[in-house]
């Protein structure tokens, strides 16, 4: 499952949301899934190649993306979101195929259908399959609807459900006399799936499909008919029960076409307006009122619990209107998917929201009613369930989650939105654990980085763990693996004293003029991009590291004047969802309030090794004893100097790494973490 999620997206176990209180800015939203694996599916079925701009980089737009190259079509990337795909024209050109959809609905029905149907008339065998959660959502009724028409289809696992095998021999033909029927009240996908496969049969003759029941999720079927048109099939609707494609149809690439953003996606962004956005609007592009996406309508609803929303073609902007936010009673059929958001809205309301007719929220990723009612009774919530409705009163005192996300991104979207709980009162503010984070990545790889980079949390509220320790005790390599493991920001703090040392070597300065080298790191144009530390946007990684410029960053660091140039600089690391800081200070001087501190040592003859085998490993020649007389007199000014001196602070935890290895460290570090965590375990 790991390795389908895109790269972008977190791969920590957990995701601590220290407490937010404004959002502002502009945020741009990432492609809408639906469209995305639609147009996929409709270009790769078409006669021509079609070029696909904006398009989502997901887990469920790529297994849409592996399964056209497995079936023969030729994608070409042309950019991080656009691709171009060359359409099969309605041939089969692979007669076998395995297919792996992980957990993608909008992969698995549509492919099931399309691939049915060609093989069915043109010969082949197909198997799709996906993840466990996949295997347990139904495809009965669309596999009910297919096998009436000749279609040979498998269902080798539990009969309804995925796996799947369709199967056919050349030369076959449809059964296309009588309408299609299926059923539209479980999901609108299975219509969606017919909508999208039956124009490859339909070169000869109309094909009339026929809804049973009452059509769920109809905006869906609106995006389906908006682009099967722009992929030239004009479907004659008859209110939502009958759906004819006419004879001659057949498919013809646009060119080109571009994904709008998520409308779905867009829903945390005005809930996060519409509850933190006090000062100016928190801006939305990429959807906006020309949407072909049902849940677009969420701004109705948001506009209804006191939003108030400007629209623009592919903008929004939102900010707070009433407040608390009104309670409201809603069939949310209409918009499934973003309904849950009004769930989380509930927690910020004037008394109970009503959700009703959701049952589709049963059959999603996960079971979407129960996971939401479990999940926001954590916060403190009172929530009701009934077999297709969800009602929740707010907290009347907020505790501190560890909210587990059940593999669905929408309930990981949905929980970081409790996180501005002080605004609704909680004293104290409590912060939020997302537990695997990283399932956003099914339609919104960079969900958290979108929202931290618009939300804004008081200083004084995001957490620190500072690291402190003489030279090559292992505190860089230490901060940065538990900077890793906790998605929080990492400071080298010695790296700006290099970066001031190396700055005074470039600049031929006296570094013994303590004005003129505090005027050097008052102004170091340094930034720190992926591992790596950019001076005036040059790599000086390497750099940094060589021996004259540690030994020259000692001499100067002891200088008041330099140190106190140093201190905004650091501070700003403090940023939400939290910092690990390394260095010699910073739990003494810097974050004298960090919630956990390390002071790290190894025996010097340790150090000595360790330093040594970096040196020999990058191909620097060293020698081991003038290494360790080096260190220890690095170690002795650092520990005399009057400014700031290296020292444990009183509360620091004493960690001795000398008989430790790296692994053994970080897992004593994010066990003292734990302890200082406000989370229920469960
Ligand atoms: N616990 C440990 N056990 C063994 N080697 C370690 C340990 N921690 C760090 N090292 C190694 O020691 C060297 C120095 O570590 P580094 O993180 O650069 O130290 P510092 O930032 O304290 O100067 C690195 O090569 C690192 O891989
Ligand atoms: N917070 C800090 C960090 C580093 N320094 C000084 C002390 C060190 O000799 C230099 C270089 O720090 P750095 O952590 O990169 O050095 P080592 O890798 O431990 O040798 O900067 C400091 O005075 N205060």
């Amino acid at each position: 499952m790991e390795s389908h999620r895109a790269e972008t997206a977190p791969r920590q176990p957990f995701l601590d949301l220290p407490p937010l209180n404004g959002v502002a800015g502009t945020v741009r939203l990432p492609g809408s899934k639906s469209i995305s694996n639609r147009v996929l599916l409709l270009a790769g079925l078409c006669a021509g190649t079609t070029a696909v701009h904006d398009l989502l980089d997901s887990d469920d737009t790529r297994v849409m993306l592996d399964a056209l190259a497995a079936l023969g079509c030729d994608i070409e990337r042309l950019g991080p979101s656009s691709v171009r795909v060359q359409g099969l024209d309605g041939r089969l050109r692979v007669q076998e195929a395995r297919l792996f959809l992980g957990n993608a609905g909008t992969a698995m029905r549509p492919l099931a259908a399309a691939l049915a149907v060609l093989a069915t008339l043109q010969g082949g065998r197909f198997e799709l399959a996906g993840v466990a959660r996949m295997h347990e959502r139904p495809i009965g009724d669309l596999v009910d609807a297919l096998r009436p028409l000749g279609c040979n289809i498998a269902c080798p696992g539990n009969e309804g459900y995925p796996p799947l095998r369709l199967s056919g021999s050349a030369g076959g033909a449809l059964a296309l006399d009588a309408p299609v029927r299926v059923r539209g009240d479980v999901s609108s996908q299975f219509l969606t799936a017919l909508l999208m496969a039956l124009p490859l049969a339909a070169a000869e003759r109309a094909v009339v499909i026929e809804v049973e029941g009452e059509l769920i999720s109809r905006p869906y079927v609106e995006i389906t008919l908006n682009l099967l048109a722009r992929f030239g099939i004009d479907v004659r609707r008859e209110g939502w029960q009958r759906f004819t494609i006419p004879a001659g149809s057949a498919y013809r690439s646009p060119g080109a076409i571009h994904v709008e953003g998520d409308a779905s996606s867009a829903s945390y962004f005005i809930a996060a307006g519409a509850i933190a956005a006090t000062a100016a609007p928190l801006r939305i592009e990429g959807v906006g009122a020309d949407s072909i996406q049902g849940d677009i309508h969420f701004i109705e609803a948001a506009r209804a619990m006191g939003a108030e929303v400007l629209t623009g073609p592919n903008w929004l902007e939102v900010q707070r209107g009433a407040w608390p936010l009104r309670a409201i009673d809603l069939d949310a059929n209409h918009i499934p998917d973003a309904a849950m958001t009004l769930a989380v809205m509930g927690l910020y309301a004037d008394g109970r929201t009503r959700l009703h007719n959701i049952a589709s929220w049963r059959v999603k990723e996960t079971d979407r009613i129960s996971a939401m009612a479990t999940e926001l009774r954590k916060f403190g919530a009172m929530v009701d369930e009934g077999e297709d409705w969800l009602s929740i009163e707010p907290p009347s005192h907020w505790h501190a989650a560890a909210i587990h996300t059940y593999d669905d991104h929408r309930m990981a979207m949905c929980a970081s939105l409790a996180a501005f709980n002080g605004l609704a009162g909680a004293t104290p503010p409590v912060p939020v654990r997302v537990l695997d984070p990283g399932c956003v990545a099914k339609t919104f790889p960079t969900y958290f980085d979108a929202l931290l980079g618009v939300a804004t949390a008081s200083q004084q509220q995001v957490p620190v763990i500072t690291v402190d320790g003489p030279t090559a005790s292992g505190k860089g390599t230490l901060s940065s693996e538990l900077a890793a493991a906790l998605g929080y920001h990492h400071l080298d703090s010695g790296a700006l004293y290099r970066a001031t040392a190396l700055a005074v070597l470039e600049a031929g300065a006296d570094a013994g003029n303590e004005a003129a080298v505090a005027a050097l790191a008052a102004r170091l144009p340094i930034r720190f991009e992926l591992q790596r530390v950019l001076l005036e946007g040059i790599d000086v990684s390497d750099r940094l590291r060589e021996e004259r410029v540690g030994l020259l960053a000692s001499q100067i660091s002891a200088l008041p004047a330099v140190r106190a140039a140093l201190v905004e600089l650091q501070l700003g690391f403090r940023r939400a969802p939290g910092l690990v800081a390394d260095g010699r200070d910073m739990g003494t001087v810097i974050f004298p309030g960090a919630a956990l501190k390390v002071f790290l040592t190894a025996s010097a003859a340790q150090r000595a090794e360790r330093r040594h085998k970096q040196l020999i490993s990058k191909g620097i020649s060293a020698n081991l004893d003038s290494l360790r007389a080096d260190l220890e007199a690095r170690d002795a000014r650092d520990m005399q100097r009057s400014a700031a001196p290296l020292r444990p602070a009183q509360d620091a935890r004493l960690l001795d790494n000398s008989a430790l290895s790296i692994e053994a460290s970080v897992e004593q570090v994010l066990a003292w973490w734990e302890d200082v965590q406000p989370f229920a375990t469960r």
